[in-house]
């Protein structure tokens, strides 16, 4: 089943009197287990389009469907409830809570979906082990670096073990040499975790890695081209 699947979206943001269309007529299919990534100018739309599929916000027009649910279906409640068991989210400036550590960051998302101790522990431990920071899961956010904090929130993604995980801009406040660790780190956690990660971005280090591109211009799909890594899986 494709994890993200729209037909017809259209968002609209009101500004005063007037209707800004932020996004037009959006149909789009994306395939499973793949780096995807949402490629256009500043103002092109993708933030709005990652956060019409994440659940964030809501579209206009056309229906959103995630890991074969319809999100139109789902009152808010249960929209956030779909967001925290089903998603994972990584953002450009980590968004992570300053007041816990980084082990309690990573354990956040599996409170709020009621797993019980002893396995938490065991993913947490698990997840800061592959993102390299095993050493670092009593720190605080600001005892460690921009790599680290983002290195913290890939971890925070996968503890619920998504099938999706969206990213808006996740290397746009690092320096090139650690967005590009950090790239490669996410590249090995979707294929060891076997989730299919979309990101926003314009960084060329970015679209480098991705499997699938699509680009949009002005709110509208431009071109979506396939298989990029050549014979990626
Ligand atoms: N809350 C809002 N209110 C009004 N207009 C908005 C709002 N959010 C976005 N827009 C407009 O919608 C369009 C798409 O914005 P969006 O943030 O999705 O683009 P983007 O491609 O993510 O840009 P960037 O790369 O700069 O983050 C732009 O014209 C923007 O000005």
């Amino acid at each position: 089943m494709n994890p993200v699947v729209l037909h017809g979206v259209g968002k609209r943001y009101r500004l005063g009197q007037v209707d800004i269309p932020a996004l037009t007529g959006i149909d789009l299919e994306i395939h499973p287990n793949r780096f995807t990534v949402l490629s256009g100018p500043s103002g092109s739309g993708k933030t709005t389009l990652l956060n019409l599929i994440g659940g964030i916000d809501r579209p206009d027009d056309g229906r959103v469907v995630i890991d074969g649910q319809d999100l139109a279906q789902l009152d808010d409640d249960a929209l956030s409830d779909f967001r925290a068991r089903r998603l994972g989210f990584v953002f450009q400036n980590f968004n992570l809570l300053p007041v816990l550590t980084a082990f309690e960051n990573v354990e956040y998302p599996l409170l709020l979906t009621g797993a019980a101790k002893p396995e938490r522990r065991r993913r947490v431990d698990e997840l800061l082990s592959a993102v390299g920071l095993a050493d670092k899961a009593a720190s605080r956010p600001n005892q460690l670096s921009g790599g680290q904090r983002q290195r913290v929130a890939i971890a925070r993604a996968l503890a619920t073990s998504p099938r999706l995980v969206l990213a808006d801009e996740p290397t746009a406040n690092l320096d090139s040499h650690t967005g590009a660790a950090i790239l490669a780190l996410m590249r090995q956690m979707q294929r060891d975790y076997q989730a299919s990660f979309v990101f926003s971005s314009h960084d060329p280090q970015v679209l480098a890695q991705a499997d699938d591109a699509v680009h949009i211009r002005d709110g509208v799909i431009t071109r979506v081209v396939r298989n990029l890594q050549g014979a990626a899986a």
